[in-house]
């Protein structure tokens, strides 16, 4: 990891899409660059695009969850033909038999719990699946998709993200690696 006050903005480059990125806080100490899919269509068909290659062979479903890997998940699915299922972070009134998933740790400071509605949860059953998200970090997230997969009777058959940012231990494949400061 690198010393930075995180001033600048952070340059990505997708396939032709270019983008400097704000630098957000994230924790006490520390900033990250800030990935946003949302209102982005150029650069989330660009993302998409490039992952189209790395989803496992034999997949069956993408799961994802709410809010920034939405879009990237349906340009995913638009041009695989893949279906895919949607946790949200809110139970929602009209939810039937919700699986619930409380995801330890935390997502840029926020802890989180999952629900993935009843009849999405059936839509799994029996899949290989495959989990998408924009930002892979910590990979509690993904862990917490994986054990949605698995109680709705799916098997995590990969992990799919834009970006990696830190480590983890998860078998993942993304496009570009993201930095972290922590300031000293
Ligand atoms: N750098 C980042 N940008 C957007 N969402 C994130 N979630 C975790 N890290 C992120």
């Amino acid at each position: 990891m690198t010393t930075s006050t995180g001033a600048n903005p952070y340059q990505i480059t997708v396939g032709s899409v270019t983008r400097q990125l704000r630098l957000v806080p994230v924790g006490q100490m520390g900033f990250v660059p800030l990935i946003e899919f949302i209102g982005d269509s150029e650069l989330t068909k660009a993302a998409a695009q490039a992952l189209v290659p790395l989803i496992p062979e034999g997949t069956e479903a993408l799961l994802t969850v709410v809010t920034n890997a939405l879009p990237l998940t349906h340009e995913l699915s638009d041009l695989s033909g893949l279906p895919y299922q949607v946790a949200r972070k809110k139970r929602r009134t009209y939810m039937q038999n919700p699986l619930i998933q409380e995801m330890p740790g935390l997502t840029l400071g926020v802890s989180e719990t999952l629900w993935l509605d009843g009849p999405h949860a059936e839509r799994l059953s029996g899949k290989k699946v495959v989990i998408v998200q924009d930002v892979i970090a910590t990979g509690s997230m993904a862990m917490a998709l994986a054990r949605l997969t698995e109680r709705a009777g799916g098997t995590v058959h990969g992990y799919l993200a834009a970006f990696k940012q830190g480590e983890n231990t998860l078998p993942m494949q993304y496009l570009q690696e993201l930095p972290k400061w922590v300031q000293s």
